[in-house]
């Protein structure tokens, strides 16, 4: 490199003096080899965003070539683990002598995992939003997990309103008859007999898990499958009509307003071991054009708010 290339991060005076809480790269792009339990290590597009405080008042700027190729090394040479991030955050402030005692990551990707289908036995892809964070502040480190996962809510009282027009119409049609077996079966399989359906609707969960310091693999198929197994009614890749009719099934069995998404969540969460929880509950009505919205979180003294 030529000598005489001016450097200003070192060499000019900022503009004006004081510490910043974090500067760094956003949407950085960075195919990057993911590393979790239970599945294959799996590549990935990442966009990572990459910061260290600075602390050194009258310091021009931070170095931002040098986090960026830290996450190149990462990206190149290495896979995506907790032991990795740690790595890369230590050299982030190894790098930054004298500028930064703290240095945080966070790399977005969407993760295709297999989901098995309700009863055919189909499989297919279904991709979740990842998030993982990580910092590093005085030598403590910080990592959290974050995933979307989507789901059918059914509304409970939609259900109960189709429920009574159903008993309305049964009372219309048999009162006053003796019942014969084989009419009301046929009855209710036509859409004089079924003749007003629920509402469901779309619905996305943000789960926000706070993972232990020394945690060495990452679990993103362990939380998912808690998280659906919980909720019953997953958004499903491979459907064949009899995954469809069990789908139907599992959602008139498992009504549901935001409420009780957020309070089950909430249940399965305090008993498993995270440091911290953060649970956000969004219903995309199809009855409104807004949405239904919960938040629940461990409701630790420093830990997530809702
Ligand atoms: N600090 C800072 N750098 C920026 C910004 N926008 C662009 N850059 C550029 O980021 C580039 C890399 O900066 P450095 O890491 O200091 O590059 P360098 O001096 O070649 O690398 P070192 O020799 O390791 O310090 C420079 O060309 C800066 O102009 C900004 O807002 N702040």
């Amino acid at each position: 490199m030529p000598t005489s290339m001016p450097d200003i991060a070192h060499s000019a005076d900022a503009l004006q003096e004081g510490k910043l809480d974090w500067v760094g790269m956003g949407n950085i792009e960075l195919p990057l080899l993911l590393s979790s339990k239970g599945i294959n290590d799996t590549p990935v597009t990442a966009k990572a965003d990459a910061f260290v405080s600075l602390d050194r008042e009258d310091a021009k700027g931070i170095h931002m070539s040098r986090l960026f190729l830290a996450l190149d090394t990462l990206s190149c040479e290495q896979t995506l683990t907790p032991g990795a991030i740690r790595s890369v955050l230590d050299s982030f402030i190894t790098s930054h002598e004298g500028l930064s005692h703290s240095a945080k990551v966070t790399f977005h990707f969407e993760l295709p995992l297999r989901r098995a289908s309700l009863l055919s036995g189909k499989q297919g892809w279904k991709n979740y939003p990842v998030s993982i964070t990580a910092s590093l502040t005085d030598g403590r480190f910080s990592l959290e997990l974050a995933v979307d996962v989507t789901y059918s809510s059914t509304c409970p009282c939609s259900a109960a309103l189709a429920r009574q027009l159903i008993q309305n119409a049964f009372e219309q049609k048999f009162a006053g008859q003796s019942l014969d077996h084989a009419s009301v079966h046929a009855w209710l399989g036509t859409t004089e007999g079924i003749l007003a359906t629920p509402h469901s609707q779309r619905s996305v969960t943000n789960i926000k898990v706070k993972l232990d310091e020394n945690c060495q693999a990452f679990d993103i198929l362990g939380l998912v499958n808690l998280v659906e197994d919980e909720l019953k009614t997953p958004v499903q890749a491979a459907v064949k009509r009899e995954d469809e009719q069990e789908f139907a099934r599992l959602n008139g069995q498992n009504l549901m307003f935001c409420e009780d998404a957020a309070r089950k969540l909430k249940a399965l969460f305090e008993a498993e071991n995270y440091q911290d929880y953060y649970i956000k509950i969004n219903h995309y009505e199809s009855l409104h054009a807004h949405d239904a919205v919960a938040y629940a979180v461990k409701g630790l003294k420093d830990g997530y708010r809702a």
